[in-house]
């Protein structure tokens, strides 16, 4: 294993990892693996890139940085050379942490300053312009995101946000260093290191300056950031001679299908209005799973009667009135009754012979592959942007599809399972 990559979340994992998947446009990519969970066992695979999808990015600070650096440990140990340290393109985290926490603990341990942070994910509309987040024409702070239940950004300035959290000196490199080439980059990256500055916020506003970014990071050992920081990671190795020719083709996984959404974004509500107009959709309602009416069993026979008919079920609702249920019943009463009501779901779906499952929201899909208690996942195709589809291949082969809440075109649950069964 050449890079090792540590996700703060299951739909971020698997985000980065179709990144390293697909490499430059025309250059190809590392082959890569998703570990749900620092795995117990060594790496058995010809896995060129591993990346660790781990549950932590909201979870209290020093439990963050416990799980990490047992996942740099467990990535050091597969012989890995650079390790990325993978969060949110919308820097999900609090003046509490974790972004600031993990990365400054991964530095300590690698003993490196001047580690790149850049949360840019341009394709989706997330820039950094002088030390600021944007999402599409929006600052971070006006995006709909300082509204988020956990983590809400209430501050564009992320090197500011980011001193919240950290004790060193957060340094920043402004866009037209990056602009002017790897060599200019990684001089002004040498100059924050003389000055001690251990992470540095850098600028980037397309694929171009994120592929600057990557070359100028060639021999860093840690780089964090968003998913856009890997685009040129593979072609690094390449370049160096370490990389096998191609990585092996997905044929598709046919099957009976399922599709499962917890994530309440405006795009996965209109994603499910979408799908709703031609296939069988079941609302669940929240109030009847907490009383028990509805249960695992409920959702599972509504989706095992329409099989071939891309059913799905959902406990998606608008902001409002998720605010008043969570007013009414407590947040985390409320997640921890979804996440175990659509884990027990498809644990069943799953036992009875689902083969293509398509999960929305990365708190869902954490919980769904959990309780599967799944293995190594390998990358196939892209679905959308930051959406690749998943293989467990084993005697039992499973194809998936983690979707993180705001990614996926409005037709994205259709789409998902026609590339899952090797189709589209
Ligand atoms: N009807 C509902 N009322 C209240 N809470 C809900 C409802 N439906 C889902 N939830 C909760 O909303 C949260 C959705 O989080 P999840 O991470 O799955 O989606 P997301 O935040 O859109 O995705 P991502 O993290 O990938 O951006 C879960 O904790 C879930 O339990
Ligand atoms: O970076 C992103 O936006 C996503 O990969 C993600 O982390 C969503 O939870």
């Amino acid at each position: 294993m050449l890079l090792g990559v540590i996700a703060d979340d299951f739909t971020g994992a698997s985000d980065i990892a179709n990144t390293l998947a697909k490499g430059l446009p025309g250059q190809g990519g590392m082959r890569t693996a998703q570990y749900l969970g620092v795995p117990d066992e060594p790496s058995s695979e010809q896995i060129e890139a591993g990346v660790i999808s781990l549950k932590s990015r909201s979870i209290p600070a020093n439990e963050a940085v416990a799980v990490s650096l047992k996942a740099l440990a467990w990535l050091q140990a597969q012989g890995c050379r650079q390790f990325v340290f993978k969060y949110c393109s919308t820097f999900d985290s609090t003046p509490a942490g974790n972004i600031g926490p993990v990365a400054e603990a991964l530095a300590q341990a690698l003993g490196v300053k001047g580690v790149v942070a850049c949360p840019a994910f341009p394709t989706v509309g997330r820039t950094v312009y002088q030390g600021h987040l944007f999402v599409h024409d929006r600052l971070l702070s006006e995006s709909g995101l300082q509204h988020h239940p956990l983590n809400p950004m209430t501050d564009p300035d992320i090197r500011r946000w980011l001193r919240r959290q950290t004790t060193g000196e957060v340094g920043q490199v402004a866009w037209p260093q990056v602009h002017a080439g790897a060599s200019v980059l990684r001089a002004a990256l040498d100059a924050a290191v003389a000055r001690d500055e251990t992470l540095v916020i850098v600028d980037a506003l397309s694929d171009d300056d994120l592929e600057i970014i990557g070359r100028a990071c060639r021999d860093a050992p840690l780089i964090t950031g968003g998913s856009g920081i890997a685009l040129a990671l593979p072609a690094n190795f390449r370049d160096q001679g370490l990389m096998s020719p191609t990585p092996s083709a997905f044929s598709g996984i046919d099957g009976p299908e399922a599709i499962l959404a917890g994530s309440c974004s405006g795009a996965t509500r209109q994603q499910i209005e979408w799908h709703a107009t031609s296939h069988p959709v079941l609302n669940v309602d929240v109030e009847d799973v907490l009383d028990g009416t509805v249960t695992p069993d409920t959702l599972a026979t509504f989706i095992q009667a329409r099989e071939g008919q891309a059913p799905l079920v959902y406990s998606s609702a608008p902001p409002e009135q998720v605010a008043r249920l969570q007013e009414k019943h407590g947040r985390e009463r409320l997640a921890a009754a979804l996440d175990a009501l659509f884990a027990q779901t498809a644990r069943t779906l799953v036992a009875s012979g689902t083969k293509r499952l398509v999960v929305a929201g990365g708190e869902t899909s954490g919980a769904v592959v959990s309780a599967l208690g799944l293995g190594a996942l390998e990358i196939g195709p892209e679905i959308d942007p930051g959406v690749p589809v998943l293989v467990c291949d084993g005697k039992h082969p499973l194809g998936l599809a983690l979707k993180s809440g705001n990614f996926g075109a409005p037709d994205f649950f259709t789409k998902a399972l026609a590339k899952l069964g090797g189709s589209a």
